[in-house]
């Protein structure tokens, strides 16, 4: 199997390259159940956040550990975008995604009971990796149209071109 060697901090990662669509392989990164990147890389871009950011949001499920290691070193509260909407929600604000990794179209759902921790506040956007920019310009509009500001973005990993928006501690190629 090809892979693909990373570093995120101190620590190295050989990724496996995998097929994602006919034609695109990505170097696939999974910090689920990884602690020793999750830490590492969330204490990382802790040390990066801007100091005016009030609330981390974050997509659930690969970076919410992630999510929770910066939180707790930055004392900043984060808050979960889920992918299904749930009935106990009050007023959900959902966008629909397609994802690069699994092809299909997902929902983005914010629980109506977070939207005024997000109104009127600077929001600092946090995921694994930013590639296609999908997630990120869905979450940029559901976090925008509650009101609230996205002031910056941090990754663990760009993805494909350049993206100087984001706060990111390495850069993944896409092999095509
Ligand atoms: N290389 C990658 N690894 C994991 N998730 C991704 N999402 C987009 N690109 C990815």
């Amino acid at each position: 199997m090809t892979t693909h060697t990373v570093h995120v901090g101190r620590v190295t990662r050989d990724l496996p390259v995998v097929p994602v669509a006919p034609g695109v392989s990505v170097a696939l990164f999974n910090m689920l159940g990884d602690t020793e990147v999750t830490e590492e890389a969330g204490r990382e871009l802790a040390r990066l956040i801007p100091p005016d950011i009030d609330v981390l949001v974050t997509p659930e499920v690969k970076a919410l550990g992630l999510a929770h290691v910066i939180s707790r070193e930055s004392g900043k509260p984060y808050i979960v975008i889920r992918k299904t909407q749930k009935p106990y929600m009050v007023n959900p604000v959902a966008r629909e995604v397609v994802s690069i990794t699994t092809g299909k179209p997902q929902l983005l759902v914010l629980d109506g009971f977070d939207v005024e921790k997000v109104r009127g506040h600077k929001v600092a956007i946090v995921d694994d990796v930013v590639s296609s920019g999908g997630t990120l310009n869905s979450l940029r509009e559901i976090i925008e149209g509650v009101g609230g500001e996205v002031a910056a973005v941090l990754a663990v990993f760009t993805e494909g071109d350049e993206r100087p928006e984001v706060t990111a501690l390495g850069h993944l190629p896409l092999f095509t």
